[in-house]
């Protein structure tokens, strides 16, 4: 429908005068009649084609004239300000069209308010578009275009929709742009686990160009089955349940095969009717949190295997493969330094293609031996970027060119104190060097792998000490057990012996306290290295401690003389002389052996029945090898009772002291006696000084026992001054024990005091190798007992090892020449040597010389010639009992 102003035909001109002009007109009035016929009808046509054309367009569009009346306005106009159109017909006012719009409610503003702005607009000669919001909630867009004339045209465009779509599209616009800037991946799924939101950095994690092209996918096109199953079956709890997921840590490996922790959430989404329709899920990458999580984890495992004693193999395959947990395209190795300093051994390299551990294993440090033999040899990192171009590597690339290994970068471990212990490497398939992250993973690794080693050595070490010894490096008692366990078990399933051997060296003791510590050290490894030479790399050599050894043969024969030939070829070994500085030492052994099965079953009585015969080697004058026999036992159990006896023997005064004469070789004038201890045992009867003494020294009984000596000597000698006899000394034998003792002064002077005897008639004998155990403190002692004024003389000289240096300062009157050399002293020439050199010693020193042991006038003869001063033996007399002195001095004095 288009309103028009006006339609109206033409009207026909009226006609008079000539017919034929008449006609003529009345023709061509025709004529002119459907012509303008014609014209309005196409008028008429054109019209109606404008009017549906007006009709039919969207816009609404209505055409005022500068009266403000309406010309022309079509349907769409009506529509949209709902207005009835036959209430729109031209000719009407702006202002009435106004008040119809209102009172339809789809007005922007009021009348008069809407009709000032329409007059403002209209003054302007320009067009303007503007859209207004009217009353019934609806945007109208409004193009005013004014006319030359002063009316004007506009269309009316209900944009409602569109602008309503269009907010909807800047909202999903800026939706997507927040959600791409999330930093993790977000996604809304549907309840069948479809895409229907993703962000950007998921859409390229899964290999999509836009985050459009994930739409309607699931796991299942972006994961391998099972992971996506697993994603599924979470998903689809959530939705059934109703429940969230939040901050579940998975694992992914995206479109480039890079593996990631994710820690995800995933909340179910409802609509208004609280159905649920899908679920929203976020997920951020916790790779390198979860990377330090598992460093962290792995390094206090690591730890905790160091601490428990894991083996090394362990620690460091552990190690490893930590560090290529950490690290992608890197394989770890760790080579260890030799015990040797120079070669390296395969530590652990769990990725390495074997065949190249196994041929790099052994390898030689050097300045130009690949990467981990440079670097140890160099003590810094060497890092090699392409193996195939370092000159390092020269010697190396064919054997490493098989496996494809491009870099490697080595760096040295080394211990706290800075000693290396082996070599740290990292490999790679690519020519380059470490990354950042890399370096402080080699950092880390090196730092624990020395702990490792370092803790391994110290354990190996102390493993080491306990079951050896220090000195000589031999296995030691508590290893001794176990080898002998396992000989006695093979003996028995293989019907064999097993022949335990027990070595005591003789005169060791002397060694050590008259040359000195080191020379006993000296000795004692040279004769247990001389043991091991002896036996089979299968028996046992052990230093039980001091200088006591067992050996213990493995599968013997059952045959004693084989056993024996062993023994003869180790006592050669042992006596062998030993060259230690100007020394030429020999020493002897006493050797005890007991044999499985026949002397024990078990190891603890083999031992113990091998030290009972070494002591019956010892009884019978040390230096020869005794096999256990049954009796030897009860001889251990006499020395038992024995000790228990000794101790309560003080207190039942079992003991005596006898005394023996010593006189002047020229004048024969007895001017000393020795005090010689002996114990009436109340069944055994005398027992020998031999036979106790050490005892007594062993449990320390010696002390009081030596303490009696001295009161009792001292007490006799004044009672004989007293009894008129001429005054002389009594000799007392001081043993190590007693002269260690710090109050030996004190309890002398005790003795002297009680006794009322003078110092000077006191002599204490102590012997050569007592003195040299502490020179000083022995000489600091005889010096104080020389104040005193008691006399000191050295017992049993010429068998130790005085320097004549060291003798010069001893403050001591006389020299006892041992009876030793006394014995064969008419037949050994040594023997005359040594004694002729004693006395002239003495002389030189200004020492008094005895002989002692004198008992042949051969004796006699030879130690007149030899200008010896006094002599001390059965030529002369016997120890006898003090009654027996006083006749013996009244008879001869
Ligand atoms: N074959 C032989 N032997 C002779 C001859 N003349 C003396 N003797 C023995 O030689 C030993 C000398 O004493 P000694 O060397 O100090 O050796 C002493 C001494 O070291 C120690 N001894 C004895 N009494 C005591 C004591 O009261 N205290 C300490 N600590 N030791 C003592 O016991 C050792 C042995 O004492 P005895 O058995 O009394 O043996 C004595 C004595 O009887 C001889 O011509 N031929």
């Amino acid at each position: 429908m288009v309103t028009k102003s006006s339609r109206r035909p033409a009207e026909a001109p009226e006609s008079t005068g000539l017919a034929a002009l008449t006609k003529l007109a009345a023709v061509s009035h025709e004529i002119l009649e459907r012509e303008l016929r014609a014209t309005i009808a196409a008028l008429e046509g054109q019209a109606l084609r404008f009017e549906m054309v007006i009709d039919n367009i969207s816009q609404g569009i209505c055409f005022f004239g500068a009266d403000e009346r309406l010309i022309l306005s079509n349907r769409r106009y009506a529509e949209i300000y709902r207005i009835v159109p036959e209430q729109l017909q031209p000719g009407l006012t702006l202002g009435e069209i106004v008040e119809r719009r209102v009172a339809a409610g789809t007005s922007a503003m009021a009348a008069d308010a809407y009709l000032a702005l329409a007059r403002s607009v209209n003054s302007s000669t320009t067009s303007r578009i503007w859209t207004a919001n009217i009353a019934d909630g609806r945007t109208i867009q409004v193009c005013h275009q004014p006319m030359p004339d002063g009316g004007w045209v506009s269309t009316h465009e209900d944009i409602t929709e569109f602008t309503a779509n269009r907010l909807i599209a800047d909202e999903r616009i800026s939706l997507q742009t927040l959600i791409d800037w999330v930093p993790g991946y977000l996604w809304v799924k549907d309840t069948e686990s479809r895409f229907v939101v993703v962000n950007k950095a998921l859409a390229s994690d899964s290999g999509r160009e836009k985050t459009s092209d994930m739409i309607g996918l699931t796991d299942f096109d972006l994961h391998a089955p099972e992971l996506a199953q697993k994603f599924r079956l979470i998903e689809q709890n959530v939705l059934n349940s109703g429940q969230p997921m939040i901050d579940e840590e998975e694992f992914v490996v995206d479109a480039s095969g890079a593996g990631k922790w994710l820690s995800s959430t995933k909340v179910p989404l409802h609509n208004v009717q609280n159905e649920i329709f899908g679920l929203v899920g976020i997920a951020h990458d916790i790779t390198v949190r979860k990377q330090a999580d598992v460093l962290r984890d792995g390094q206090a495992h690591i730890l905790e295997m160091i601490a428990m004693s894991a083996p090394l193999e362990d620690v460091l395959d552990r190690l490893m493969r930590l560090v290529e947990s950490q690290l992608t395209g890197i394989f770890g190795s760790v080579l260890l330094l030799d015990k040797d300093g120079s070669h390296l051994r395969h530590g652990a390299a769990p990725s390495l293609v074997k065949d190249y551990t196994n041929a790099i294993d052994g390898i030689a440090i050097g300045p130009k031996v690949g990467s981990c033999g440079t670097a140890v040899y160099r003590r810094e990192p060497v890092i090699v970027t392409d193996v195939m171009q370092d000159p390092l590597w020269e010697d190396y690339r064919e054997l490493v060119a098989v496996y494809g290994y491009r870099s490697c970068w080595s760096t040295p471990i080394l211990s706290h104190q800075g000693a290396v212990l082996g070599v740290f490497a990292m490999y790679s398939m690519t020519v380059r060097g470490p990354a950042e992250a890399e370096t402080r993973l080699i950092d880390f690794t090196t730092r624990i792998a020395g702990i490792a080693i370092e803790r391994k050595l110290a354990e190996d070490q102390i493993h080491f000490m306990a079951n050896h010894d220090v000195l000589t490096g031999l296995p030691n008692r508590a290893l001794l057990e176990d080898r002998l366990s396992q000989a006695v078990l093979y003996a028995q399933r293989y019907d064999r012996w097993v022949t335990v051997v027990f070595i005591d060296l003789d005169n060791f003791k002397l060694v050590n306290d008259t040359l000195g510590h080191n020379a006993g050290d000296e000795l004692l490894k040279t004769v247990a290295s001389r043991m091991v030479e002896c036996v089979r790399a299968t028996d046992t050599v052990v230093r039980l401690g001091g200088d006591e050894f067992v050996i213990v043969l493995f599968d013997q024969p059952t045959n004693v003389d084989r056993i024996s030939e062993t023994l003869q070829t180790i006592r050669a070994a042992i006596a062998a002389p030993v060259h230690i500085e100007e020394h030429h030492l020999r020493t002897t052994a006493s050797i005890g052996i007991a044999n499985y099965p026949k002397d024990g079953a078990s190891p603890k009585t083999l031992l113990a029945n091998a030290d009972a015969a070494m002591y019956r080697a010892k009884e019978l004058g040390r230096d020869n090898f005794q096999f256990y026999a049954p009796e030897f036992n009860s001889r251990a159990h006499e020395k038992f009772v024995l000790q228990e006896e000794l101790r309560n023997a003080l207190a039942r005064s079992e003991f005596a002291l006898l005394y023996q004469p010593q006189v002047d070789l020229r004048s024969g004038r007895v001017f000393a006696v020795e005090a010689l201890i002996r114990w009436n045992h109340p069944t055994l009867g005398v027992v020998s000084p031999m036979t106790f003494i050490p005892t007594a020294e062993e449990t320390g009984l010696i002390v009081p026992i030596g303490d009696w000596v001295l009161h009792e000597a001292c007490r006799q000698n004044k009672a004989w001054q007293d009894a008129g006899l001429p005054p002389m000394t009594v000799c007392v034998n001081v043993s190590a024990r007693q002269f260690r003792e710090r109050n030996l002064v004190g309890r002398v002077v005790n003795a002297l005091k009680d006794s009322g005897l003078e110092a000077r008639y006191l002599e204490l004998e102590v012997t050569e190798s007592l003195i040299m155990q502490d020179i000083e403190l022995a000489v600091a002692t005889m010096n104080e007992l020389q104040a005193l004024g008691v006399q000191i003389s050295i017992d049993d000289f010429g068998t130790g090892y005085s320097s004549l240096s060291a003798l010069k300062t001893f403050p001591v009157a006389r020299l006892k020449i041992d009876k030793s050399f006394i014995n064969d002293l008419a037949a050994d020439e040594n023997d005359q040597a040594v004694t002729s050199a004693v006395i002239s010693l003495g002389q030189k020193l200004n020492m008094r010389v005895i002989a002692e042991g004198v008992e042949t006038d051969d004796q006699v003869a030879f130690l007149l010639k030899n200008n010896c001063d006094e002599m001390q033996g059965f030529h002369f007399s016997r120890p006898v009992s003090a009654q027996d002195i006083e006749k013996l001095l009244n008879h001869k004095n």
